[in-house]
C-alpha cells in the first residue's frame, strides 16, 4: 500500500492536505475524485493555469473499487483520512459531522454503511446531472481528452467550445444512459439499454469462468468471433447479400453458429465467448446510440463509463457501428476519463451547493507524468484496478 503513503506526504515528508472528496457509487464500480493540495514547492512557475490569483494549486485524483468490495473503498477513505475533505454545513455546523458530494444508486444504497462506518453523511446528487457536468468539463477544460479510434488508430479531436452542443452522451457502466446535452445543465435521458457493461461482465463470466473483467477482456483479445457468430456468407453460401448492403463478412446472428453442431459449452475456447460476446455487446451499444443521435439529428456521440477501459476491440466495433449504420454521419468519441464523469460532476457540485465556495480551474493540464492515460499507447489492461491517477489543478476562491 505505498500508494497510500505516497498521498500522504509529498516527498519532503510534508503531509499533503486532501480537500473535497466525491463519490460516484455504481451498480459495477466506486469511483472517487478527491483533490490534494500542493505543498508550495511543487508549483511550477512556468504553467500559467495553476497560478490563479486566489488560487489552491494542487492534484485531482482518481481511484476506483468493485462495489462488491465497498469496504476497501472505506478502510482506502478512512486510512487516507479523505473524508476530512468534505464540508461542515454551513446552515449548521455541529448537526452534521461532515458530508461527503455522493452520486450513483449506490449513494442511496450505502448511505447507511457510510454512517455507520466512517459517521459521513453523503450528499446526494443526481446521476445524470453529474455525468453531464463531468463530461463538459472534461471537454472543455482538458486538453486531449476526446479522441476517435477507427481501425487502430487513435486520433485526439480539438473541442471547439462554441460549438459543443448538442451532442449525445452515451455511458456504458453496468447499464447504459444516453443522453441529449444541450448545454450545461441542459440535457434530456432519451433512452437507455439494460445490455451493458454489466452484461457482458455477468454473462462472460458464468460462460467462461473468468474471475476478473480484465481477464475477460484479455480473453477476448485472443479469440476469433467467427468461431460462434454466424455471418452472412453462412447462410448465403459463401456470398454477400449486396443488395441490401451485407457482405459475406458481416455477422448474421451473433452466437448463431452454436445452433448449427451439437457442440456443448466446453467445445468452446474461452477466448472465442469472450470475443463473440464483447462484439455483440459493443455493436449493439453502437447501433442503439446512432439510432438515438439519428431521433435527434446529433452528429457527435461521447462515449463514457467502465465497460470501455480503453479497449481496442470495444471502441473499434462501436465506432464501426456508428459508421456504418450513419453512412459516415455520425462520429464516435471516447474520453480518456472515461468511468470518472460522474465523480468528476459530484466533485464539481460542491461549488453550485456552497453558494461558490471553490470552483475548479477551466485551463487544466494534465503534466505528462501524471497520468498514464496521456501516452498514445496507453493500455488500462496493464494497470491495477485501484491505481490512483492524478492531473494537475487549481481549485480556487469564487
Ligand atoms: N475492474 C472492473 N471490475 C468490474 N467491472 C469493470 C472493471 N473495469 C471495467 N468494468 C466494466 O465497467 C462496468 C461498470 O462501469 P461504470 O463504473 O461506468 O458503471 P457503474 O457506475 O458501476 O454502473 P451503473 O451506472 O449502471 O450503476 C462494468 O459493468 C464492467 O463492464
Ligand atoms: C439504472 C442506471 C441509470 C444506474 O446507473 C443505469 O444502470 C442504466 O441506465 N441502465 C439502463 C436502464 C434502461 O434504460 O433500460
Amino acid at each position: 500500500m505505498d500508494r497510500l503513503r505516497e498521498i500522504e506526504t509529498d516527498g519532503n515528508s510534508n503531509p499533503i492536505q486532501i480537500s473535497r472528496l466525491a463519490l460516484d457509487i455504481g451498480g459495477s464500480l466506486i469511483k472517487l475524485v478527491y483533490f490534494s493540495r500542493d505543498s508550495g514547492d511543487h508549483e511550477d512557475p512556468l504553467n500559467d493555469s495553476v497560478r490563479i490569483s486566489n488560487g489552491v494549486n494542487g492534484r485531482l485524483h482518481f481511484a476506483k473499487f468493485e462495489t462488491t468490495n465497498i469496504n476497501d473503498c472505506l478502510q482506502f477513505i478512512s486510512a487516507n483520512k479523505l473524508f476530512f475533505g468534505g464540508f461542515q454545513h454551513q446552515e449548521n455546523p455541529t448537526n452534521d459531522r461532515s458530508f461527503i458530494k455522493a452520486t450513483g444508486g449506490g449513494a442511496y444504497k450505502f448511505s447507511d454503511l457510510f454512517k455507520e462506518k466512517l459517521g459521513i453523511s453523503l450528499e446526494k446528487e443526481d446521476e445524470m446531472d453529474c455525468l453531464v457536468t463531468g463530461a463538459n468539463f472534461l471537454l472543455k477544460a482538458v486538453n486531449h481528452e476526446a479522441f476517435t479510434y477507427l481501425n487502430g488508430q487513435k486520433e485526439f479531436v480539438q473541442i471547439d467550445h462554441n460549438d459543443l452542443y448538442p451532442y449525445l452522451l452515451v455511458n456504458i457502466g453496468s447499464g447504459v444512459s444516453m443522453i441529449k446535452v444541450d448545454g450545461d445543465g441542459k440535457f434530456e435521458r432519451v433512452s437507455g439499454t439494460s445490455v451493458g457493461g454489466g452484461t457482458f461482465w455477468g454473462l462472460g463470466k458464468l460462460l467462461t469462468k473468468c474471475q476478473s473483467f480484465d481477464e475477460l477482456l484479455e480473453l477476448s483479445q485472443r479469440g476469433n468471433n467467427r468461431v460462434l457468430d454466424m455471418l452472412v456468407g453462412d447462410i448465403y453460401g459463401g456470398m454477400e447479400y449486396s443488395k441490401i448492403g451485407l457482405s459475406s463478412t458481416a455477422i448474421a446472428s451473433s452466437f448463431g453458429r452454436a445452433i448449427s453442431n451439437s457442440n456443448e459449452l466446453h467445445d468452446y475456447k474461452p477466448e472465442d465467448v469472450s470475443r463473440s460476446l464483447l462484439r455483440m455487446i459493443s455493436n449493439n451499444i453502437g447501433q442503439i446510440s446512432y439510432l438515438n443521435a439519428l431521433r435527434f439529428g446529433l452528429k457527435r456521440i461521447f462515449f463514457g463509463g467502465f465497460f470501455t477501459r480503453g479497449h481496442s476491440y470495444t471502441m473499434d466495433t462501436i465506432s464501426v457501428a456508428v459508421h456504418f449504420w450513419s453512412k459516415g454521419e455520425a462520429k464516435a468519441m471516447f474520453l480518456r476519463h472515461e468511468g470518472f464523469l460522474g465523480a468528476l460532476g459530484a466533485f464539481m457540485s460542491y461549488e453550485r451547493h456552497s453558494l461558490g465556495d471553490l470552483m475548479v480551474n477551466q485551463s487544466v493540464q494534465i503534466p505528462v507524468d501524471a497520468s498514464s492515460s496521456t501516452d498514445t499507447n496507453y493500455n488500462p489492461l496493464e494497470r491495477d484496478l485501484n491505481e490512483t491517477e492524478s492531473m494537475q489543478c487549481s481549485v480556487y476562491q469564487a
